[in-house]
């Protein structure tokens, strides 16, 4: 299962330093979340890894390749980004058909990963009148089509109600049990907290911190205060 692997990334948008010389590594079997503020250049990097960015200087790779490189991208990585949109008239079924065809992928996986996401009984309905956590389980369930050994989630649970947040938890260390390298961002500190096994936390678009969930929270109370001590705002 390839690791993810972002080497002094940078990148600027005129004279925002959106990412800063970042560097970290994503391991496969967990769940690893990009944490961080408003604006901290959490999308800007996941959008380097899938080859949506162009890094102004360093690398994001995976498996040792960049996106553009990799022989068979929709079977190696599944992507959801934050606005996901879907053709509001297209049913769930005929959207996931349409991205078979488009990714060569065989239409004998729809079935399954509708079921694994839990939308097997919504097939029917149309993209346009699904509500937000159902929109979630199908961007979800698009991303693992082509099986990929890697997922990059781009604030995966924003909108979702406590039990769609349980689902993705349960769903996500599923699929990171199951050897994938999971790789999500999240501004949310218990999402973070109960969700990954691995942080990276980043301020500024500069690394501020990474290590397990453990190790960052160390002696203190929990994520919260390790959080905002790491980013300088503690008591
Ligand atoms: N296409 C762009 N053009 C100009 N500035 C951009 C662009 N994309 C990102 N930025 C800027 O880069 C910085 C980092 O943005 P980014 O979206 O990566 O942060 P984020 O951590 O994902 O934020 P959020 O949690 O609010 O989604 C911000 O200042 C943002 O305004």
């Amino acid at each position: 299962m390839p690791t993810i692997t972002v080497t002094s990334l940078s990148k600027s948008y005129g004279r925002v330093h959106a990412v800063q010389d970042l560097s970290f590594t994503v391991r496969p079997g967990r769940v690893t979340g990009l944490l961080g503020p408003n604006g901290a250049g959490k999308s800007t990097t996941l959008r380097a890894i899938l080859g949506l960015v162009k890094p102004g200087s360093g690398a994001a790779l995976i498996g040792g390749h960049r996106y553009a490189d990799l022989p068979d991208p929709p079977r190696t990585v599944g992507a959801v980004l934050e606005a996901t949109d879907f053709h509001p008239g297209r049913t769930v079924r005929t959207h996931l058909r349409a991205l078979c065809v488009a990714g060569g992928l065989p239409p004998g996986r729809i079935g399954r990963v509708l079921a694994e996401v839990g939308l097997d009984h919504a097939a029917d309905r149309r993209a346009g009148g699904l509500s937000l956590g159902m929109r979630r389980r199908l961007a979800l369930a698009s991303a693992l089509l082509g099986d990929p050994p890697v997922l990059v989630l781009d604030e995966p649970a924003n909108g979702l109600d406590p039990q769609g947040i349980h689902w993705l938890r349960t769903t996500l260390r599923e699929l990171a049990g199951q050897g994938r390298t999971v790789l999500l961002s999240t501004h949310l500190l218990a999402e973070a907290e109960q969700g990954a096994d691995d942080l990276v936390i980043v301020d500024g678009g500069r690394l501020v911190a990474a290590g397990t969930v453990a190790e960052l929270v160390g002696a203190r109370a929990g994520l919260e205060q390790a959080y905002l001590d790491l980013l300088g705002e503690g008591r």
